[in-house]
């Protein structure tokens, strides 16, 4: 719990001023410690809210990885699909989606794949019972209950499998002779992947995914997407960048030291890890009808209906 803020947020939230309880205007904010920086979060929720900020309104949220655990109390990063889903992507079928079991609804979802720089995330609403039973442990399975709705997710966060983690472990692989090209620095950054990352049972197809952070920023770094609309890729091309990029490398010192490795990474997390096919289509955004898209935001939400506000 916070007890004293240093932080003077009036330029922000102006309607701050008065006391939470009066504002008109509801803000939730968050703060957001990652691997590579801190951000702060500052959502937009309601007009002229009704309702009562508790005494534990501000809290520091429980959990290492960024909120995003598969532990059926805290389930944050399934809580990302629902923003996307609920608000922003399929809002035409918004009041449809609030009532009922999810599940029955699979095909609306998107599934979340999310590369920080510490771990990294899949989140998704699996169509098939078998997806859910054939997952490694319990703990890839997140069940809960959000907004009149049942959820069974296949959730899991990789902690050690961001891409700065990956940087390092590869690294120490491969030494002071980095740049040998796409085959061996595939070979080096398999290591970090392989045995590691489970294939989930139902995958290839069946869902689109949403990449998000460094799939995003680095897709813009490599010259794939544009850095405002984002766009639509293809498995294979990253794969295909990422040859491009380590083979010239050999010839030529970079300009980007690491593009090499973290494409390649990419490309291995994806194919190796996750086990995408090379045809897979991923959609990469930063923003959804101009709001970040973020975990942070889902976190908000369910934070909320914990608290029993509508
Ligand atoms: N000040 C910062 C630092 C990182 N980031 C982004 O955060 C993403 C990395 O996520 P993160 O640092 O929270 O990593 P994890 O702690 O989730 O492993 C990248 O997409 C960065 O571009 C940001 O938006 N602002």
């Amino acid at each position: 719990q916070f007890k004293t803020s240093h932080l003077d947020l009036s330029g922000i939230l102006p309607s701050l001023s008065r006391p939470a309880n009066h504002s008109r205007i509801f803000y939730a904010v968050m703060f957001d410690a990652g691997s590579t920086g801190t951000r702060i979060h500052v959502q937009h929720v309601f007009d002229e809210s009704p309702f009562l900020v508790p005494d534990n309104g501000v809290s520091i949220m429980n959990g290492t990885n960024e909120g995003i655990t598969s532990a059926p109390t805290s389930p944050f990063a399934p809580v990302c699909i629902v923003v996307l889903k609920v608000s922003v992507i399929h809002e035409a079928h918004r009041d449809k989606l609030f009532s009922g079991h999810l599940n029955s609804h699979a095909k609306n979802t998107v599934g979340i794949l999310d590369l920080g720089g510490g771990s990294t995330q899949i989140t998704f609403l699996p169509k098939l019972k078998k997806t859910i039973e054939s997952a490694p442990e319990e703990d890839y399975v997140a069940r809960f209950d959000f907004l009149n709705s049942t959820f069974e997710l296949y959730t899991h966060s990789y902690l050690g499998n961001g891409l700065m983690a990956a940087r390092l472990a590869t690294l120490g692989a491969l030494g002071a002779e980095g740049h040998a090209g796409y085959k061996l620095c595939y070979q080096e950054v398999l290591k970090v992947v392989k045995g590691i990352i489970h294939q989930p049972y139902e995958l290839q197809d069946s869902n689109v995914f949403y990449a998000f952070s460094y799939y995003f920023d680095r897709a813009v770094d490599a010259g794939l997407i544009n850095n405002v609309q984002g766009g639509m890729l293809q498995v294979r091309d990253f794969k295909k960048r990422a040859k491009e990029v380590c083979n010239k490398m050999t010839k030529y010192p970079p300009d980007s030291p690491f593009l090499c490795m973290d494409l390649t990474y990419i490309t291995c997390l994806l194919k190796d890890g996750f086990g995408f096919k090379d045809s897979t289509v991923l959609q990469l955004i930063k923003k959804v009808k101009n709001v970040e898209a973020s975990w942070a935001l889902g976190a908000m939400l369910d934070h909320f209906h914990n608290l029993k506000i509508h």
